[in-house]
Order: structure tokens, then sequence, then C-alpha cells
């Protein structure tokens, strides 16, 4: 049996009173993209955050790569694989795309380290076209000129550039259009054929059986169903689990 790229096992969070997790375990294994699914408030974000380093957890492990390991910042997470690309990513308004492509982490030539622009100019056109943005926006665009859409594209244009392991993906498709939408999801079985692993949370169930190989429902803080493929299940099936209707039933 091949050693899952992501195990966590047993997560429990509490935001004071609040238990937002409750004994969470979940398994997601290279080359396989994972939907999470579930109504407001049944604890997705929690969960991401917790495996981003973003949030910390209460107790239980996290396992990469069959190692388990602390994740108390975001850049723990970032040295452990994972990126997160989050509905509203980081980007500076005033900085270009190229430069927020690369920011912390620039391309440069030469003895002396100089910014090599061009290179970055360059590679930002190409991740552009890739992640659909085909109107001809420079890479010397600001950020700030940008739509909502675009900013995400570009988001997601730096996750793809940098390769992680393991790529969360939180609401990718929110608020993008159509050619977006489908360059976001192309994005994402591209990197599931590269080996990555992938977990997708969109609260468009028709973006997610487009693209997953499994999904996750949550539930009120717990996994509701772990092994559902969106070949066998129908939409119908799904949104009953995530409202519980198929207890009632
Ligand atoms: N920072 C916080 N402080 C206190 N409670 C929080 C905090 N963040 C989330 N919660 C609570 O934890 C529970 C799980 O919330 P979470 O945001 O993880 O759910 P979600 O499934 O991502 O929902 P949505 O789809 O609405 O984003 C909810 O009861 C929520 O109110």
């Amino acid at each position: 049996m091949t050693t899952p790229i992501v195990e966590m096992r047993g997560i429990e969070k509490f935001y004071g009173r609040i238990h937002a997790l409750r004994g969470v375990n979940l398994q997601v294994n290279r080359g396989e993209i994972v939907g999470l699914l579930g109504d407001n408030g049944a604890g997705k974000s929690t969960l991401i955050k917790v495996l981003s380093g973003a949030v910390p957890y209460t107790s239980g492990q996290i396992l990469i790569n069959g190692k388990e390991v602390a994740l108390t910042s975001t850049n723990d997470a970032i040295d452990a694989g994972v990126e997160t690309i989050y509905q509203d990513s980081a980007l500076v308004p005033q900085l270009s795309i190229a430069r927020n492509l690369f920011l912390g982490r620039e391309l440069t030539r030469g003895p002396l380290g100089r910014l090599d622009q061009g290179e970055m100019n360059r590679v930002a056109t190409d991740l552009l076209r890739r992640v659909g943005i085909t109107k001809n926006i420079p890479p010397t665009t600001p950020i700030s000129s940008l739509s909502g859409g675009e900013r995400q594209a570009v988001a997601i244009a730096r996750a793809m550039y940098f390769d992680s392991e393991i790529i969360i993906l939180d609401e990718p498709t929110n608020n993008l259009g159509v050619a977006e939408t489908q360059g976001v999801l192309n994005f994402v079985r591209d990197a599931r054929d590269k080996g990555h692993a992938c977990i997708f949370i969109a609260h468009n169930i028709h973006h997610v059986f487009q693209v997953v190989d499994r999904m996750v429902v949550m539930r009120r803080g717990e996994v509701a169903a772990d092994d559902l493929s969106p070949k066998t299940s129908s939409i119908q099936d799904v949104e009953n689990i995530i409202t519980g209707e198929h207890l009632a039933a």
C-alpha cells in the first residue's frame, strides 16, 4: 500500500467554546484531486487552515509523506510542500503582475544577482496564458487594474510556477468568467497528472464534479462521507449528504 501524501488523524479544533473540528481524519494520495464539500460552517475552511499552518489545532496528528509534521505557521506548511490559494489571495495592488508572481522568490541573473525582469516578464506572460487569461494583458500591468477573476488567476499562476507538492484551492473559481474557470480546472488536472495532490473547495458543485477524483463531505465538524466518486454518485446524492437529508430518508 502506498503512503498517502497527506494524512490528518483525529484533528480536533476548538475556537473558545465552539467545537469546529471533531476528530477529523483525511487522507489524500499522490495524483489525486479531492473535493471538500459541506454546508456553511461545516468546518472546511478550518480544516484547510489547519493544514496550511494558518490556524493551530487543539489535538490530532498531521503526516506528510508518512512523517509527522508540526505546522505552527504558514511558512512551516510551505516548507512541507503545502501551497494554499485562498479566494482573496494576498497580492500587492501597486506592483505589477510579474513582480507579484515572484514576490519574495525573484529571479536573478549574473554574479551580482540583479533582478532578471526580462525572464520574469516572459514566464509571467506564459503563465497568464496557461491560466486562461487570453486577452492581451502585459505582465507589467499593476494588479490594481485587474478584475477580481484576473487577480485570482495570478494567484493560481504563482502556485503553478512554484510547483508545490500539495495544492489547496479554497473557492478558486469564485468570481471567475468561463475561460478563467476552465483555465483553473485545467490547471488542477495538469497538477494531478504530474503527481501532485490537490484539495479543492468550491460551493459550485458542478465545478467540483468536473474535476475531482473523490469527494469528502463534512457536516458539523465531522466527516460525513469520504469515498464519494463523481462517477458513481449523482449531484443529488452528494447534496443530500451535505444537508443530512439522507439521514431523514
Ligand atoms: N475565527 C473563528 N472564531 C470563532 N469561530 C470560528 C472561527 N472561524 C470559524 N469559526 C466557527 O467554526 C465553525 C466552522 O467554520 P468554517 O469556516 O471552518 O466552516 P466552512 O465549512 O468553511 O464554512 P463556509 O463554507 O461558510 O466558509 C463554524 O461554527 C464557525 O462559526
